[in-house]
């Protein structure tokens, strides 16, 4: 699903406004009923206190169309307009005149806290102060204002996106924005709601479909893409009849030292359990029992060194290679890693302490062919790309160094981003329970196996992300998150590449629309 940028969105509604021969004042209508018909269907009339709260921009106009719904069809509605500014626009003050010629109960203008109505805990807060267009932060008796909110302890639905989030940009104080249970979007989701700093503002998200004209959506290029089955299931290779072990690539997973053999059985496990037709591992001679006796169907090769890798060397020919898990940032290790990179054809996988060796030694990424995929975690990325001032900063020093190296990055966290060049890709799957050891291990198998399969590198880390999330979410339902382990994951991959065949995602099923952030 595309993620798009604020100046996308302000054209796509125009766009739709002349293709569909309507003004902007009917879109409005149109998005404003959206939320209306979603409310309406949940509450079936139920006379729940609903404060509407209303800016005096368009996302204002979008819950002043709200609440004449809502009024119209009986609900106790209260509809404030929170008088921030004296520049109305269009749209609003349009609304503003139809509310006012449907009820005797006008809006009540809010200009200070002692305005602020009082809200019961079982009250229901409809947000409509300010959406995409906040272009500073709200004022001090606003800021109350959405503190007000999140003391009342009321349920609060944010129309677009919480108010006092910029969809572009962190905001500079959590107080200065509105905490929303649910945020219903239009159209599709916004970048903010997948990011470690925002991601907290809203519980649950779902995109609305406000008819926004199909050509622009088919064909706007966005930067952004958030990546769910319907994205993945194009990209999958079916096994073919007439094929054996060969055809599908040789997996070399190397890494290890003493004490930490078990991160190289798991990224071996798991690059076979995502299809890769043979696997070696590698490792320092100590792990020797342990590889063959845990996991019979590896090869394994070992290093002359009892305790850690110092000679990199081998005489096959793997079609893919994981490496750095467990294996430590020993001098010796850093020689033999830097000596593998100058001679290594092969595609490659770089995690772990093989990232922060690159970190430490930034010579090196000279040395990595082009789509070389790098698996780091927040502190490994902050290591390779230095410090951030927030999320946005962040991906933007992503970008430049992907584009610089030619590589893939693959940022992990709840919401795993992948980046090439100057495009990111956010996934979808996955749950708390993947916060725990060998996890990282798994996915850089995974990648691994998948490009022995065929696929290309950026195609291998979207998928074997998506996958490592879904089996991780087929497993949580056996295990609980917190009895949730790595070897799970590797366990249940056969399921998450079963559902990808399982019902396929309707568009307009809404259980299929439905997020948690
Ligand atoms: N396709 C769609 O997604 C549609 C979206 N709609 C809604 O329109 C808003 C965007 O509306 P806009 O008028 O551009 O801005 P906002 O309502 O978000 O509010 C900002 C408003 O107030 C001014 N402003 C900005 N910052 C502040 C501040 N800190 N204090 C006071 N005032 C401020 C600014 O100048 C704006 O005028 C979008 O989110 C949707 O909800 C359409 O209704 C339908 C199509
Ligand atoms: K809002």
């Amino acid at each position: 699903m595309k993620i798009f940028s604020k100046q996308q969105i302000y054209k796509g509604d125009q766009q739709t406004a002349k293709k569909q021969k309507i003004s902007s004042t009917e879109l409005m209508e149109r998005a404003g009923m959206q939320i209306f018909n979603w409310i309406h269907e949940r509450m079936q009339g139920a006379q729940v206190p609903i404060h509407v709260f209303c800016g005096i921009g368009n996302n204002g106009g979008d819950g002043l169309v709200v609440a004449r719904h809502l009024i119209t069809y009986g609900y106790s509605v209260h509809t404030y307009v929170v008088n921030c500014s004296e520049k109305r626009t269009e749209d609003f003050l349009v609304n503003y005149d139809r509310i006012k010629q449907t009820t005797k109960k006008w809006p009540i203008m809010l200009n200070c806290e002692a305005d602020f109505p009082t809200i019961g805990p079982d009250d229901i807060i409809v947000d409509a102060v300010f959406g995409i267009g906040l272009n500073r932060p709200p004022n001090d008796w606003v800021k109350r204002l959405f503190q007000h909110f999140r003391a009342s302890k009321a349920f609060t639905l944010s129309v677009d996106l919480p108010s006092g989030l910029y969809p572009d940009d962190v905001p500079e104080d959590e107080n200065g924005v509105v905490w929303a249970n649910y945020t219903l979007s239009f159209q599709a989701p916004k970048l903010v709601f997948f990011l470690p700093d925002t991601s907290k503002y809203t519980v649950n998200w779902e995109a609305l479909d406000i008819g926004i004209d199909a050509e622009f959506l088919k064909e706007t290029e966005t930067e952004v893409e958030l990546i769910g089955k319907n994205e993945i299931f194009p990209m999958y290779k079916p096994r073919e009849k007439f094929s054996n072990k060969g055809t599908y690539g040789h997996a070399l997973i190397i890494g290890g030292s003493y004490g930490k053999i078990g991160a190289v059985v798991l990224s071996g496990k798991a690059a076979l359990a995502s299809g890769s037709g043979l696997v070696t591992t590698f490792i320092p001679k100590c792990g020797y029992i342990p590889m063959q006796s845990s996991f019979p169907e590896a090869m394994t090769l070992t290093d002359h060194d009892e305790e850690k890798l110092t000679d990199i060397s081998f005489d096959i020919e793997p079609t893919a290679i994981g490496i750095g898990m467990g294996m430590g940032t020993d001098v010796k290790t850093h020689v033999a890693f830097q000596k593998f990179l100058e001679s290594n054809s092969a595609s490659l996988v770089i995690d772990a302490d093989a990232i922060n060796l690159l970190s430490k030694h930034k010579e090196d990424l000279k040395l990595l062919k082009a789509q070389t995929v790098l698996t780091p975690h927040p502190k490994e990325l902050e290591r390779l790309i230095g410090k951030w001032k927030n999320d946005f900063d962040k991906l933007k020093k992503a970008k430049a160094f992907s584009k610089k190296h030619q590589c893939v990055l693959v940022i992990k966290g709840a919401h795993t981003i992948t980046v090439f060049e100057n495009k990111m890709y956010i996934n979808s799957t996955g749950n708390p329970g993947l916060s725990t050891g060998g996890t990282g291990d798994v996915l850089t198998g995974m990648i691994t196996g998948l490009i022995c399969q065929g696929y290309e590198p950026l195609m291998a880390s979207l998928f074997g992300v998506y996958l490592h999330g879904k089996s991780a979410d087929i497993a949580v339902e056996d295990y609980g998150y917190q009895s949730l382990t790595a070897s799970h994951v590797i366990e249940y991959l056969g399921k998450a590449y079963l559902d990808l065949f399982a019902k396929p995602q309707m568009p307009h099923d809404p259980d299929a629309e439905e997020h948690i952030s």
